[in-house]
Parts: C-alpha cells; sequence; structure tokens
C-alpha cells in the first residue's frame, strides 16, 4: 500500500471556551495539532502541559505537540509527562536536538524537528535517520491564518532528495496556510502530514473538511508516487 494522508488540525483555530465540543467535531483527524508558543521564541504565547493533558482526557486522537519555545530542553518532560504522542522542537531553538530526540525515544514519544521558512534542509542532515517526522514551517511561526509561503514547494523537494541521500523515511508534515485550494499541490511535494487550523475550524462541518482536505491530499500522494514508479 501506498503512503496514506494524515490530518492534524490545529487547536489554535478552535474555540477556547468550548474545547472539548471542538476536539469531538474532529475526531476522524489523524492527530490533533497543538500549537506550544512561549512568547519568547514566538511573538505568540498559548498553551502549556495544562492544555495537553486537557486534550489526552477528550480525544483519543493521538496528540502532536509543536513546541514553539526557545530551549525546549528545559520544558520538554512537562509535554512528555501530560500525554503527548508526537514532540516537534524547532532546530533553531535546539541547541541539543540529538539529546532531545534520544530522550523522546527514551520515553515512547515520537521525535520530530521543525525548520522555519528560512532555515534550510541541510541542518538535519546527520540527525534525518533518527527523525520520526520533519515538520516544514510554510509560514513564519506565531499565529494561525497567515498566507502559505510558496518558496515551501521546492524546499520540500529539497528535503526528499536530502531523504533519498541519506536513506531516511520520516513523516513529512507541513504547516501554515494549508487548505483546500493547496493541499493537493504540497502532498505532491512529497509531504504526508498536513496542519490545518482554519481551514478546519473556519468551516461549519469540520470533521467533513478534515475528511475532503485527506482526499485531496490522497489524490496529491498518489499522483506523486504514480509519477514516480
Ligand atoms: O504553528 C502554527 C503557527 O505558528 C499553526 O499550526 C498554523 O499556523 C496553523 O494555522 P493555519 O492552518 O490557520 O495556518
Ligand atoms: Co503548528
Amino acid at each position: 500500500m501506498g503512503t496514506l494522508a494524515r490530518i492534524a488540525p490545529s487547536i489554535l483555530s478552535a474555540d477556547f471556551a468550548h474545547l472539548a465540543r471542538d476536539l469531538d467535531r474532529i475526531s476522524n483527524a489523524d492527530f490533533i495539532h497543538v500549537d506550544v508558543m512561549d512568547g519568547h521564541f514566538t511573538g505568540n504565547l498559548t498553551f502549556g502541559p495544562g492544555m495537553v493533558a486537557a486534550c489526552k482526557r477528550s480525544t483519543d486522537v493521538p496528540l502532536d505537540v509543536h513546541m514553539m519555545v526557545s530551549n525546549p530542553d528545559e520544558t520538554i518532560g512537562w509535554y512528555v509527562e501530560a500525554g503527548a504522542d508526537m514532540i516537534t522542537v524547532h532546530a533553531e531553538a535546539s541547541t541539543h536536538l540529538h539529546r532531545t530526540v534520544t530522550y523522546l525515544k527514551e520515553h515512547g514519544v515520537k521525535a520530530g524537528a521543525v525548520l522555519n521558512p528560512a532555515t534550510p534542509v541541510g541542518v538535519l542532515e546527520d540527525i534525518l535517520p533518527e527523525l520520526d517526522m520533519v515538520l516544514v514551517m510554510s509560514v513564519n511561526p506565531g499565529f494561525g491564518g497567515q498566507r502559505f509561503i510558496e518558496g515551501t514547494y521546492a524546499k520540500l523537494d529539497r528535503l526528499q532528495a536530502l531523504c533519498r541521500a541519506v536513506g531516511a523515511h520520516p513523516l513529512i508534515e507541513v504547516d501554515g496556510g494549508i487548505s483546500a485550494a493547496n493541499i493537493e499541490d504540497v502532498a505532491r511535494h512529497g509531504a504526508d502530514v498536513f496542519v490545518a487550523g482554519s481551514a478546519v475550524f473556519g468551516s461549519s462541518d469540520p470533521a467533513a473538511e478534515v475528511q475532503r482536505l485527506r482526499s485531496l491530499a490522497q489524490s496529491g500522494i498518489d499522483t506523486a508516487e504514480a509519477d514516480a514508479a
């Protein structure tokens, strides 16, 4: 079987006053994407481990915790304890990425690294074989509802080439400005996990939007795999 498209709605665009209801509305998602921001690495402040633990109590969907924080090594244990299934840390913020990835694996948590739009894929070359996921930011981190940066397509191509060169097979997640208008193209360039905040929660039927995005992404993945065969 070929690669499966996975949709990770970002609760950054949920109604925080009705979080359990909104999590229920996306129970067909593949991951719940939790954007942790510290007001320092990003110009915005969002969730801490209490929110991750609350999500864990409210949904069976695996939690994909995106840590947009300075010095992630200092606080990553909080999110492991809170029940994160996958944690991604920014390459720009982590001074000991190999140690962090090793720590996560030892604690049974999937490990990923994130690249800001201006960070070249080459910085991950030596750690790629250890990673469960690479998250490519297609906006500058901090806020939902931003416009997708078109240079992401070429960056995904470079990441695919690097993965092939080192024999690594991480999931490739893309985050920021993903919608029905571009998800098929993003999938054609090698992504298989798609974060969508405003597109999902801006819809009157979030579950139907998750399904629509997944079908479009799957068709992009299938096209790319047929072209490569
Ligand atoms: O990490 C993020 C922002 O830093 C969010 O995950 C992202 O922006 C999702 O929101 P949208 O789909 O509305 O762009
Ligand atoms: Co995110």
